[in-house]
């Protein structure tokens, strides 16, 4: 579903560039539910953003199905937009308006695509959990009411991919656990590709696989050890507390065979600029450079 290989994005202002991507290369398949984890400013949101379609890219090679991300033009990004992606901010207030009432709210990007379906606008709303408030006005709800009807927005033209920054960012922990079954009911019922930006070591070990990017590169990727065990519950039950105890830790080579050493082994090794590197037939080791005299 996507595909990005060696994304660059430069932020340009007057007189500096910020390189927010270095060569960023993520795989994601279709129908799959991942997160993507990092420190601020590592460049998680300006991802989601080049994926969203609200950001254009600087170099690099990213695909989302049919469309070629670099080379879209503007007319066909309205499309992509309309068609493909759906978006979840941690903050809703931009894609809602609170005198609509939350019906009202899901029919509006239905009815700006010419699609305009009532019946699936119900549906989506009973699908988050809001059956009974869909004729209150968008004021009268709480803010986690507000997130559930802003996934049902997100929904409202059936996107294939559909991307989450920080959904869980302002919600207590209750909700959060909704809004990840939610998520996961999507996923499994509709098929819909999720990717997820979150800062939350709890929710990440929630799904099948977590990237982490550091300083605008891939550098971690977590695989869930037993898929079978999925939702939070059956995790706690099992005394499956943390990431590491739900997933394994791989590190990620690039297509060059590079691979980003974590910053805290370099400090603990002394290594700076240069290490040596030796293959003993089983393992690569790496160590500090022998002292030259
Ligand atoms: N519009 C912009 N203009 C200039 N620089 C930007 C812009 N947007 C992001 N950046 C810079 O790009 C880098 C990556 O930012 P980004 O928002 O993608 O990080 P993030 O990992 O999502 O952080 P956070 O978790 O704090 O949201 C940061 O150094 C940020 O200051």
């Amino acid at each position: 579903m996507i595909s990005c290989e060696e994304l660059v994005k430069i932020y340009k202002t007057d007189d500096i560039e910020v390189v927010a991507l270095k060569g960023l290369n993520i795989s994601v398949a279709q129908g799959e539910m991942m997160a993507i984890i990092g420190n601020s400013g590592s460049g998680k949101s300006t991802f989601l953003n080049i994926l969203g379609g609200l950001d254009r890219p600087s170099a690099g090679q990213v695909r989302v199905g049919e469309w070629n991300l670099l080379k879209i033009t503007d007319e066909e990004l309205v499309q992509y937009k309309r068609n493909t992606v759906g978006f979840i901010w941690q903050n809703n207030a931009r894609n809602l308006v609170p005198y609509l009432t939350a019906l009202e709210n899901v029919e509006m990007p239905m009815m700006l695509s010419g699609r305009y379906d009532r019946a699936y606008a119900k549906q989506l709303l009973e699908w988050v959990g809001l059956k009974e408030r869909m004729g209150n006005k968008l004021q009268q709800l709480s803010g986690g009411e507000q997130q559930r009807v802003a996934i049902a927005i997100s929904l409202a033209n059936r996107p294939s991919l559909l991307l989450a920054d920080e959904p869980t960012g302002s919600v207590d922990t209750k909700t959060s656990d909704m809004i990840m079954d939610i998520f996961r009911k999507l996923n499994r019922e509709l098929g819909v590709t999720i990717v997820i930006v979150t800062h939350d070591m709890a929710l990440a070990a929630k799904v099948d696989r977590v990237v982490a990017i550091r300083d605008g590169m891939t550098s971690t990727e977590f695989i869930k050890r037993n898929p079978n065990l999925d939702g939070g519950e059956e995790e706690a039950a099992a005394g499956l507390a943390r990431m590491s105890d739900v997933h394994e830790e791989y590190v990620v080579l690039d297509r060059a065979g590079r691979l980003q050493i974590p910053k805290a082994y370099l400090q603990a090794l002394q290594i700076e600029s240069k290490a040596s590197m030796e293959f003993d037939g089983e393992k690569i080791i790496i160590r500090p450079p022998k002292a030259i005299d």
